[in-house]
């Protein structure tokens, strides 16, 4: 369970999250070898929360929402993988539907942050997703399937074992439109069955795929019994302790 936290929280505000979470799942006994946690802070909070995960042993990982494709230089107001890394992050988001719309961020960018992710030893959470004409036209498979292989290029299989991937239906974040279950079901099944394609059935079956998109603790549940999702990337409501908690306790729902 992710937790994308987009432009939110100063670091003060950040610390507070981290430990009312950390509180919180830590009083309900969370199995966090059942299901890990990890929060995306905006990268001025990086060092607070690294400071507070590390001091206080706790058991949450923490990543970044985006990294530069280059290594050093004159790329003024870039943030590289070396320093992500030397930060302790785990994980870092690439290729956001925000970053990809806002930012102009293509297939090829995409790819090339990929690749200096994995130079850091950073987990890329790779994101994919249609956009509503996509979807009304019906061609979201594809589309999706499109971006992940594009995203994929030149990857090691070693590489892509390990990264994990997050449908986001662009029409589904932050509008409180979930896609169904079946929907969210529908295309984690094709992203893994176009892994198995590209490299084999058995790295298909260990990568984490991701749903996200108005991942509320009210619908999580359903959208975790699908077979092929196995977690979520929570956009708005992982900036509420509470229930991003209770989120991350989806087993305990009784909604399914
Ligand atoms: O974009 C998202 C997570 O990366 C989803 O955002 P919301 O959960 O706010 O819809």
């Amino acid at each position: 369970m992710a937790g994308n936290w987009k432009m939110n929280l100063d670091h003060q505000q950040a610390a507070h999250l981290v430990q009312k979470l950390a509180w919180s799942l830590q009083d309900a006994k969370h199995d966090f070898d059942a299901v890990e946690v990890a929060v995306l802070p905006p990268f001025t909070d990086l060092r607070s929360v690294q400071t507070l995960i590390d001091g206080d042993k706790l058991k949450l990982k923490f990543g970044a929402q985006d990294l530069s494709q280059h290594e050093a230089g004159a790329y003024t107001g870039e943030i590289s993988g070396a320093m992500l890394a030397k930060l302790g992050c785990s994980y870092v988001a690439v290729g956001h539907s925000e970053r990809r719309e806002y930012h102009g961020e293509t297939d090829a960018l995409v790819n090339a942050k990929l690749v200096a992710a994995f130079r850091h030893g950073l987990t890329p959470i790779l994101c994919i997703g249609e956009g509503l004409e996509v979807r009304k036209a019906a061609t979201h498979v594809d589309h999706c399937t499109a971006q992940l292989e594009a995203a994929l290029t030149d990857l090691t299989a070693e590489q892509v074992a390990t990264i994990v991937i997050a449908y986001e239906p662009v029409w589904a974040i932050g509008t409180g439109e979930v896609a169904t279950p079946e929907d969210a079901q529908e295309v984690c099944a094709a992203v893994r069955d176009k892994l198995a394609q590209l490299y084999s059935q058995s790295l298909a079956d260990g990568v984490r795929v991701l749903y996200g998109g108005s991942v509320k603790a009210a619908n999580v549940a359903g959208i975790m019994a699908q077979e092929d999702v196995d977690g979520a990337l929570v956009g708005g409501a992982s900036i509420d302790p509470a229930e991003f908690a209770s989120i991350a306790r989806y087993r305990d729902h009784v909604t399914r």
